[in-house]
């Protein structure tokens, strides 16, 4: 099982990319901060009203005293809700569209990943950030940052107005605050990595999901669904063992808050006592700076609290914007070469192993038709990939035309996928503009009309995952018509599905020719019969090019190819 290699951004990466969402925000960042800081101050001054209240009641002064604090607390009340709700507002409109660009920015960068880089770090890994991480991001911005932010406000703002009534109040509340601190650290230090844990633990369940799934038919054919049962089992057991973990830290995390409440409310209780028995303040300041700091419990406990939901999202952020870090995998076009596509010198090889393609050089002018042809795991599939734009070489250069930009490449390889849709959705993710009868024509200019007529449906038929099953043989088909029907300049074939001579072989034949005609062609020739019509062949045996030249001139040198076509012609 692969482990998690993509990249996970740094803090600096992390600002340097939160930075590039801010141009255009700045005014509305200033006004949510300052709506937030209104809602902070307004929550001050219930307290101060509550305060006043008390000591006019024990001063027994007439009931038109409570009058002002009344309305000041009233007033309180209702700018203070709908200042909250303004906050909200603007928070979202600031802090969502970010989100959301930077959820997009991963997606299409995880889209265009080198496929070295996928295949290095497992897709399972790629899944969980693109969707776990993105909602964890999503959700702790839509639910909890607004409530972080305006309770580290309000903290700050109670703590000044504790001390605005008397200094030793503040004192005595600042007594929670090494408990408080204490614990955060304790929680942090314990909490990251079994958050980090469970992160790749989940990556790793979901990599063993989808093994499970995608292989299926492999592992009943061998006999492996009890071990893949057992390896999902295991990645489970792994991830909830993290889950646990997470839930027993945050239980005592909540229990040593509590201690932190009791001791700085009693602290201010008892200097409340003694303040007031000195005469030194009034019971109504005494009450006010009780209320202030059992109005902190809330806040205090928000951003402690809310520390949790923020950590996983910030390692979310790192885990999406690590994955915008990857280059994409963009292939260079070359200008002023008359070539469709030119490979000098390359060497490549799959991720860390040997090189499996040594120095090959391969031109392909417009129109002309190259075809490839080799034993088993001499390099023609690979080679295939290289031009076709999905793989990076080692060293030496592919270069494609500037043809390449308007109608870019397209790869047919061994393994087609039929997407879930009718074949018609399958055709139109070619080309989404095709319209029907474009779609219809390209089936049948690919000879694929007449099963299609079987069909109840026709094109309008489901197919894929599950829809109805196509046979290989079908799904090559419709793998070819989609091709036509994009229309690049160059097209790269290595389909190989039929046994030459079979009623299959003859109709893919047909589809095959359909698809090269007017275009520039690299073919893996699995079928010798497609090499023969070829403009040039080239011989390849482990990782090289043995021979190159036309087909006459190849069987006249009496070479490697030569045996390898007397050995089909005779089958
Ligand atoms: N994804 C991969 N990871 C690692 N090694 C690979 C991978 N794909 C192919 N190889 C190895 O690269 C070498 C060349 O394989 P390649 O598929 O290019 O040969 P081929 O000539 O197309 O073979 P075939 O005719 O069987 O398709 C082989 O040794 C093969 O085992």
């Amino acid at each position: 099982m692969t482990t998690a290699v993509l990249p996970v951004a740094d803090g600096r990466q992390i600002r340097r990319y939160l930075r590039t969402l801010l141009p255009g925000r700045r005014l509305l960042l200033m006004g949510t901060i300052l709506v937030m800081l209104g809602v902070s101050l307004l929550n001050l001054a219930i307290p101060v009203a509550i305060g006043w209240i008390t000591q006019a009641v024990v001063d027994r002064r007439p009931a038109s005293a409570l009058t002002i604090p009344i309305a000041l607390l009233t007033v309180a009340v209702i700018a203070g809700a709908i200042c909250t709700y303004f906050a909200r507002f603007l928070l979202s409109r600031l802090v969502f569209p970010a989100v959301g660009a930077l959820r997009e920015d991963a997606l299409s960068h995880a889209v265009d990943l080198p496929i070295d880089v996928v295949e290095a770090g497992g897709s399972g890994d790629l899944i969980s950030r693109v969707s776990g991480d993105a909602e964890r991001v999503t959700d702790a911005a839509s639910e909890v940052l607004g409530y972080f932010v305006t309770s580290a406000l309000a903290i700050v703002a109670a703590l000044i107005g504790l001390a605005a009534i008397d200094w030793r109040f503040a004192l005595a509340g600042l007594l929670a605050v090494p408990i408080q601190a204490h614990t955060l650290r304790w929680y942090l230090r314990r909490s990251r990595p079994i958050y980090a844990g469970g992160r790749a633990a989940d990556g790793r369940r979901a990599a063993a999901l989808l093994t499970g799934f995608t292989a299926l038919p492999t592992l009943r054919a061998l006999g492996l669904t009890g071990q893949q049962r057992d390896r999902i089992e295991t990645a489970s057991r792994e991830s909830m063992s993290y889950e646990l973990a997470a839930m027993r830290t945050m239980t005592r995390f909540w229990g040593r808050l509590n201690l932190a409440e009791f001791v700085g409310l009693a602290a201010i209780l008892l200097t409340g006592f003694l303040l007031v028995r000195s005469g030194s303040t009034s019971i109504g300041a005494a009450t006010a700076a009780a209320l202030f700091f059992a109005g902190l419990f809330g806040p205090i406990n928000g951003v402690l609290a809310t520390f949790d939901t923020l950590q996983q999202a910030a390692a979310g952020v790192g885990r999406l914007v690590g994955v915008t870090t990857v280059p994409r995998h963009e292939p260079t076009f070359a200008t002023g070469t008359d070539q469709v596509v030119e490979a000098t010198d390359v060497t490549f090889g799959y991720a860390d192993g040997p090189a499996v393609l040594r120095d090959v050089t391969l031109r392909v002018g417009p129109g002309e038709k190259v075809a490839i042809v080799g034993t088993t795991g001499s390099g023609k599939s690979s080679l295939a990939t290289l031009v076709a734009g999905l793989r990076t070489a080692r060293s030496g250069s592919i270069r494609w035309g500037t043809s390449i930009e308007q109608r870019p490449v397209a790869l047919v390889a061994q393994e087609t996928h039929v997407f879930a849709g009718t074949i018609t959705d399958n055709l139109r993710l070619g080309r989404p503009d095709a319209t029907d009868e474009q779609i219809a024509q390209a089936m049948t200019e690919v000879g694929a009309d007449g099963w299609v007529r079987t069909l109840p449906d026709g094109l309008q038929t489901t197919v894929g995952g599950g829809g109805r099953p196509l046979t290989a043989v079908q799904a090559q088909h419709l793998a070819l018509a989609r091709v036509h029907l994009m229309d690049p300049t160059l097209v790269v074939l290595d389909e190989a599905n039929a046994e030459a001579g079979s009623d299959t072989s003859r109709q893919l034949d047909r589809a095959f020719e359909a698809v090269v005609r007017d275009r520039a062609a690299v073919v893996v020739a699995h079928r010798l019969n497609q090499a023969a019509d070829a403009d040039r062949i080239l011989v390849m045996e482990a990782g090289q090019v043995v021979e190159e030249g036309t087909h006459a001139e190849l069987v006249g040198s009496g070479g490697r190819y030569a045996d390898l076509w007397h050995a089909w012609s005779a089958s």
